[in-house]
């Protein structure tokens, strides 16, 4: 066991995880981009297709997490609710305050059938991303530039787009905006305090316009918030490097199903009642530090194949390839061959981890960090 842990954080299994995931993701990147005159003729088919295009890439971290790491999930659930899970469009209602949340939902998304169509509200920055952000592109991914004044019109209009879409996805909401630090969490409480609002333990305060927005824009469409709440055994802050050295961590979730009805038409109702699910959020996250569960019944759902077996596609595909050009490379090795591939090594290394940068909750932007004149009238 302790062996094949080692294994794990060899430099050569990391180099062919890396390998097929970036050369995959361009193959389908390209292959998305291919679709580009399909849309003009039938919008519902080039979704469809970009739906399980965008499926090969998101599920390769997603066996990453369940394959490689071991990562465990549990579910706390009403068992009511869970039969609607993947049958139904939802908003997803998420806590953000670890480095592979996204990563624990794309997993609840793949076991759900919904992993392929499920969208979020992201910001702009993450659109750069290669493979990654040039897939959301053709996914319909909502941006954001976190500027209410440019946001409110492209929002709603990339919104409005997703009424007609042909498969069930979540949209997942990170109201909070930001990832938690100790310097965010304290400005936004002086946010609260100013707004005359209870202050918040494990949460930043939640910004209210996306989600009001999000459910104007798909009512009649979307069934239900999920209000999510995802937090990691023995007090753990995984991370995508930790992940990829067949780390195992135990992440635990907290749903509950919302009918959309409930939820106020008009925008300040709407606030005040997005303001109230964060402090019943952050009663269940001092639950959860209490007493090591969340409240209420578990289930697991079942986990899939295909994460895995698209991972092994890929590789059985681009793995030869390598094979014959390393071959060749040992047995033509001149000095400008072997230079040029240390540079070319050298330039995706820094890609690579520029990327993994884009995760780390050390390099979070400065969104939410500035302090605010408050006006306390
Ligand atoms: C478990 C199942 C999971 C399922 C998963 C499903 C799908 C997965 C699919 C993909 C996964 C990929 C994951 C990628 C993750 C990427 C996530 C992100 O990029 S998060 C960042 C982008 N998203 C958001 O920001 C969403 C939340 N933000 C908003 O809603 C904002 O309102 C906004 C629409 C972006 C606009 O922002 P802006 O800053 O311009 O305006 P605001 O209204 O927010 O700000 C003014 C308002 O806020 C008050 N204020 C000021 N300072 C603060 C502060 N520090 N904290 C809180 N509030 C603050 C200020 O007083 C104003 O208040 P008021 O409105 O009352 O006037
Ligand atoms: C087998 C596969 C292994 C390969 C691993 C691939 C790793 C690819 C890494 C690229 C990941 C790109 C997706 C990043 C998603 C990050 C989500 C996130 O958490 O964004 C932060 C924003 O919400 C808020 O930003 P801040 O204001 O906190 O700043």
């Amino acid at each position: 066991m302790a062996l094949l842990q080692q294994l794990k954080s060899q430099f050569v299994c990391q180099m062919i995880i890396w390998y097929v995931f970036l050369v995959s993701g361009l193959i389908i990147n390209l292959l998305q981009i291919c679709t580009l005159p399909l849309w003009l003729v039938s919008k519902q088919l080039a979704r469809r297709i970009n739906i399980r295009l965008g499926y090969c890439i998101s599920s390769q971290m997603v066996a990453a997490l369940e394959w490689w790491s071991g990562t465990e999930c549990t579910l706390y659930t009403d068992p009511k609710s869970y039969p609607l899970y993947g049958n139904e469009n939802a908003i997803v209602v998420l806590n953000h305050s670890h480095e592979i949340d996204f990563l624990c939902g794309w997993t609840f998304c793949d076991r759900f059938g919904v992993l392929g169509s499920s969208k979020v509200l992201a910001k702009k920055e993450l659109s750069y991303v290669p493979v990654i952000g040039w897939m959301w592109y053709f996914l319909e991914i909502v941006f954001c530039k976190r500027k209410w004044e440019e946001d409110r019109r492209t929002v709603a209009q990339s919104l409005q787009n997703l009424r007609d879409y042909p498969e069930n996805y979540w949209f997942l909401l990170f109201c909070e905006g930001t990832r938690f630090t100790p310097k965010k969490h304290q400005i936004s409480m002086q946010v609260a305090e100013s707004k005359g609002l209870p202050k918040l333990k494990y949460h930043l305060l939640p910004r209210t316009k996306g989600f009001w927005i999000t459910v104007q824009n798909l009512r009649g469409t979307v069934a239900a918030v999920y209000d999510s709440t995802l937090n990691f055994r023995n007090n753990e802050a995984p991370n995508l490097l930790g992940v990829l050295n067949g780390r195992k961590y135990h992440a635990d979730l907290y749903v509950r199903r919302i009918p959309l009805e409930l939820i106020p038409e008009d925008e300040a109702e709407c606030a005040a009642w997005l303001h109230k699910l964060y402090q019943e959020k952050d009663s269940f996250q001092e639950h959860y530090t209490q007493t090591g569960r969340f409240p209420g019944p578990t289930v697991s759902p079942p986990q899939r194949p295909w994460a895995l077996i698209n991972w092994l596609f890929w590789a059985c595909l681009l793995l030869y390839p390598l094979g014959l050009l390393l071959a060749q490379l040992i047995s033509t090795a001149s000095i400008t061959t072997i230079l040029a591939s240390v540079a070319v090594c050298s330039a995706v290394s820094l890609g690579v981890r520029w990327m993994i940068g884009q995760t780390e909750i050390n390099r979070s932007s400065s969104y939410g960090n500035k302090e605010v004149h408050l006006n306390n009238n």
